[in-house]
This record gives structure tokens, C-alpha cells and sequence, in this order.
């Protein structure tokens, strides 16, 4: 189960445009620096067979089992993940490859104008608690629309009419080529992405030396150690996906800078905090920031609903 195949290593990945564009991009990359050819293998999930159903066994974490399970089981022997779609806990028997060079990390706002300029009560699409607290901490007079969907879906609506506009990661509408759709960037002032966002993520069987190895030349260590620094804060505050938590590291002239809110659903409060040390402490630095948001009242914040 575990011993290595001899002819292309078997890339499983999700059949939506995004997930076979970023794992197409890791393929080539893989084969560049190691001259191993990569196949990609389509694997359809539960989600994908099933919005009903997705919604009633919960979000992304659908489709990260499906790609495990047929890791596990040796039928693929690795897969590509965006890293903010995975838990922060461990998983048994898969191990995390390798995060290469992250993507631009922020939050775009997708319509006719910035949102400063949106009209009062402009009618704004997101799935996200992150930023719609974010987004109602801005401008408290927009109407937020939850909605659900890959990236073009959401665009269309805003194309329809049907919406003003929509959030979106930035490193998500450029690997779907539609960058065209971004009236605005956000800073991380403005909106903290989600921890890990823009940051992709290999994964393989824990037990396979020789992919660890193989699929290591990939990796970046810079965004290792930032992606490690906010997904840590994210586990301590033992927040899932959908927290409004918003996380923000950079590694600048050797030292890691790190910025994490936890945001009042209705935008209304927030606790927000920085730190910086040594690039190879993320992993303290995430976790002193998380224990200080609490210790200011993150953990009240994040219960609340309206
Ligand atoms: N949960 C959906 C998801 N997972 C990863 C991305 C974008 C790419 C990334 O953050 O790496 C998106 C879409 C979005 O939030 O706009």
C-alpha cells in the first residue's frame, strides 16, 4: 500500500476549475525540479455529487477526507489542498509535504467600485463570518447576502444583478484567471485574511520517505513559518473554518511579524493584536498572540451570533 509506484505519481484532485488549476501549477512545478512526470487523477467527492448533502455533513472538510481516504487507501500518492480549507489538527498517517511559495494572501472586493464608493445599502455577497464582521466593521450599512458556491458562481451573481458585489481571495480568482473581476485589493488593515489563505498545501501518506522527500523540493520555508504562525493562533483559539478570525503574517529584514483579530459578528467589537520574534519561533508567536486574544476577550467574541 505504502511502496512507491514506478510510473507518473498520481496527483488526486477535486474536478472544479480552481482545484485542477492549482494542482496542474504543482505538477508542473514537481516535474520541473524533479523530472518525475505527475498525473493528475480526478476524484469526485460527496460534496461534489451532492449540495444537499454537503451542506448537512458540513463544508470543505468533505472534500479533504475524500482526497485523504484515497491517499490512505495508495490510490493517489498525493494531493493539493488550499491550506485554509484544512483543520488545524493532525490527521493519522498523512503528513503535510510541503507549502510552496504563497500566493498573495488578501481579501478582493469583486464589483463595480470600491467599496467606499458602493452605494448605501449595496447589497454584498459572503459565506464567510470572517468577513462579514470585517465588512459590517467598514461599512455597517451594507447588506450582507450569505451565499455559497465556487468563485464563478459567486461572480455571476454580481454579473446577474443579483448582488453589488462579492468577496473573494485574491490568490483564488487569479489561478481561475479572473483577476479582471477585482475593484479592490484589501489590506490587511482593512480586512485580516483567513489564516493560511493564498498558501497552498501538499499532502501525502506520512509512511512514503520517498514522496516527502520528492515532494519537498516544492516547499518554501518562509511560508511555512508565517502560514505556521497564524494557523497556530487559529488552533489555540480552537477556532474552525468559519471563526471570524483573521490572521496576517510576513517575514520582514529576518523577523516574522504576525497581526490576528477576532471580530464581533455584527462588526461592532473587536480584539486586534501584533507581534514579532524570530522567524523559526511562529509557532510561540502565533500561540503567545492567541493566548493574549483571549486573555482580552477573543473567546466572548467569537461565541456570538446575532
Ligand atoms: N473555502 C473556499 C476557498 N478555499 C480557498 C480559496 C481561495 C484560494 C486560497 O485562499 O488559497 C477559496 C475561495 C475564496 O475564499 O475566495
Amino acid at each position: 500500500m505504502t511502496t512507491a509506484s514506478t510510473g507518473p505519481l498520481r496527483l488526486g484532485t477535486r474536478k472544479s476549475l480552481m482545484a485542477t488549476t492549482q494542482s496542474q501549477l504543482v505538477a508542473d512545478e514537481v516535474t520541473r525540479l524533479t523530472g518525475h512526470a505527475v498525473e493528475l487523477v480526478g476524484v469526485t467527492t460527496q460534496g461534489d455529487v451532492s449540495k444537499a448533502l454537503l451542506a448537512q455533513i458540513g463544508g470543505t472538510g468533505v472534500f479533504v477526507n475524500a482526497l485523504r481516504d484515497k491517499i490512505l487507501s495508495g490510490e493517489v500518492d498525493f494531493a493539493v489542498h488550499s491550506l485554509k480549507d484544512l483543520p488545524t489538527s493532525a490527521t493519522p498517517g498523512i503528513a503535510l509535504a510541503a507549502t510552496p511559495v504563497r500566493d498573495d494572501p488578501r481579501d478582493a472586493l469583486c464589483g463595480p467600485a470600491k467599496l467606499a464608493d458602493l452605494p448605501r445599502g449595496a447589497r454584498i455577497g459572503t459565506g464567510s463570518p470572517r468577513r462579514v464582521a470585517q465588512l459590517r466593521a467598514l461599512r455597517p450599512d451594507l447588506e450582507i447576502v450569505p451565499i455559497r458556491g465556487n468563485a464563478d458562481t459567486r461572480l455571476r451573481k454580481v454579473a446577474d444583478g443579483e448582488l453589488d458585489a462579492v468577496v473573494l481571495a485574491h490568490a483564488g480568482l487569479r489561478r481561475i484567471g479572473r483577476l479582471d473581476a477585482v475593484a479592490e485589493v484589501f489590506e490587511p488593515d482593512q480586512m485580516l485574511p483567513a489564516p493560511g489563505q493564498g498558501s497552498l498545501a501538499l499532502e501525502c501518506h506520512a509512511d512514503r520517505a520517498d514522496l516527502l522527500a520528492l515532494l519537498g523540493t516544492v516547499d518554501d520555508p518562509a511560508t511555512r513559518r508565517t502560514v505556521t504562525a497564524e494557523r497556530t493562533v487559529l488552533a489555540v483559539l480552537e477556532a474552525g473554518c468559519s471563526a471570524p478570525v483573521g490572521t496576517y503574517a510576513a517575514e520582514v529584514d529576518e523577523r516574522l511579524h504576525l497581526t490576528a483579530a477576532v471580530v464581533a459578528y455584527d462588526g461592532s467589537r473587536q480584539v486586534r493584536l501584533s507581534a514579532s520574534g524570530h522567524p523559526d519561533a511562529a509557532e510561540q508567536i502565533g500561540r503567545d498572540l492567541a493566548h493574549r486574544l483571549l486573555a482580552q476577550g477573543a473567546d466572548q467574541l467569537m461565541g456570538e451570533r446575532d
